[in-house]
């Protein structure tokens, strides 16, 4: 299978190479000048990390491997904490680097390990998920999470190189591999209408690493995201665009205590987006049915606890996009035409909201 190179433009160009047999490239991302790589991987996970590991240290590097809990677990002060420890113990110094291998909450600690160490390592991204290569380890927004919310500490640190070896894709469980797709419509959603066409021709498919489309939609997703991210990477206009659904989903994250799937809580913040798109008189009503059609047809859910509001409102008061006192959402005028919703009032927030309650 031949790889894809996909590049993000920006102050310090890097690739996102898709395929198989990637890691022959790491030698090449950590180059002559680093000797330690710190290897940040999922405890339970070593079928994953030993390849890695062994392409490191088979190139002469010398390797320290560092599990962390896995999923969401290791987004937390405490094993950021337990990392800056690992890194001063061995020695990790400003010519070193990071690796993080494992799915989006492994790469986003291990990016923000390696952003805050010494004032920022380099970093290689190695994703073993769906979501972690079509968004997490791409663009290098890297955080934790704090009691009062999701991602709140964090910081913008971008990657040497990603590596998605799509190999690894197969013993992701199934409602992870599900999850990742939340973050594929959302692509199509806000930039690639292609992506939508491909999962609704064949949305059992979709659900699968070996589907017809799968190669097609993870690229072009990894394109959607790199065609943002190169053009800000701050997060200072058009990234925002990344955060549809997100308001709504991290809020939905918090009350779960983190329970809850990130693509899953963003699948129900889609539609939630797509209600008040369409309540704010911007969109269709067709764009909120078949935001619901194509979610469901790949079993995301699409509704939330319908006495939940109360505590979802409150904790959406600690969104990143807000400004003040001012709240901000990103909604779509169409497919593909993404826009922002400015200080909706209260009761238009809760009749969204009511849409999607069950
Ligand atoms: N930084 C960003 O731009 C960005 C973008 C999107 C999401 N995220 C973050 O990503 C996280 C979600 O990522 P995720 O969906 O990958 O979840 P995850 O990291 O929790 O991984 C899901 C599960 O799959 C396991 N796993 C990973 N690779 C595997 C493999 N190859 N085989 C078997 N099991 C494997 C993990 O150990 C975990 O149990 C959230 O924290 C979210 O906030 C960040
Ligand atoms: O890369 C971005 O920018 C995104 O918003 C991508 C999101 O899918 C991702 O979940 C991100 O971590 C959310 O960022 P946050 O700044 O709202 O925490
Ligand atoms: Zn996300």
């Amino acid at each position: 299978m031949t790889s894809t190179r996909i590049t993000v433009k920006g102050e310090r160009p890097y690739d996102v190479v898709v395929g198989t047999g990637v890691l022959a490239e790491l030698p090449g991302l950590l180059g002559d000048e680093v000797r330690t790589v710190a290897v940040v991987h999922p405890a339970g996970l070593p079928e994953i990390s030993r390849p890695v590991c062994g392409a490191i240290e088979s190139a002469g590097y010398s390797v320290v491997a560092l599990p962390v809990p896995d999923g969401e677990r290791a987004k937390s002060v405490d094993v950021a904490a337990e990392l800056w420890s690992a890194f001063g113990r061995y020695g990790v110094t400003r010519s070193d680097a990071v690796v993080g291998v494992g799915g989006g909450a492994t790469t986003d600690l291990a990016g923000f390990a390696a952003a805050t160490w010494l004032r920022g390592v380099k970093v290689v991204q190695v994703p073993t998920t769906l979501l972690g290569m079509v968004d997490a380890a791409v663009g290098g927004k890297t955080g934790i999470n704090t009691p009062e919310g999701k991602n709140l500490v964090g910081s913008f640190h971008p990657p040497s190189g990603v590596l998605c070896d799509l190999a690894t894709l197969v013993s992701v469980p199934r409602d992870d591999y599900v999850g990742g797709l939340a973050e594929v419509i959302k692509g199509g959603f806000i930039a690639d209408p292609t992506i939508l066409l491909l999962i609704e021709d064949d949305p059992e498919g979709a659900r699968l690493p070996e589907g017809r489309h799968t190669r097609a939609l993870i690229e072009r997703k990894i394109q959607v995201k790199a065609d943002v991210v190169g053009a800000d990477l701050r997060e200072s206009g058009v990234r925002e665009t990344l955060n549809y659904g997100h308001t709504l989903a991290h809020a939905i994250e918090r009350v779960e205590d983190y329970r809850m799937r990130h693509g899953e809580a963003v699948a129900i913040g889609m539609v939630y987006a797509a209600e008040l798109s369409h309540l704010s008189g911007h969109a269709p009503l067709s764009l909120v049915q078949r935001t619901r059609d194509i979610l469901a047809a790949v079993g995301l859910p699409t509704a939330y606890r319908h006495d939940a509001w109360p505590e979802l409102r409150d904790h959406m008061r600690v969104d990143k996009k807000n400004r003040g006192t001012r709240r901000r959402f990103v909604i779509l005028d169409d497919v593909a035409k993404v826009t922002r919703l400015e200080d909706p009032p209260e009761e238009l927030l809760e009749e969204a909201y009511r849409k999607i309650a069950r």
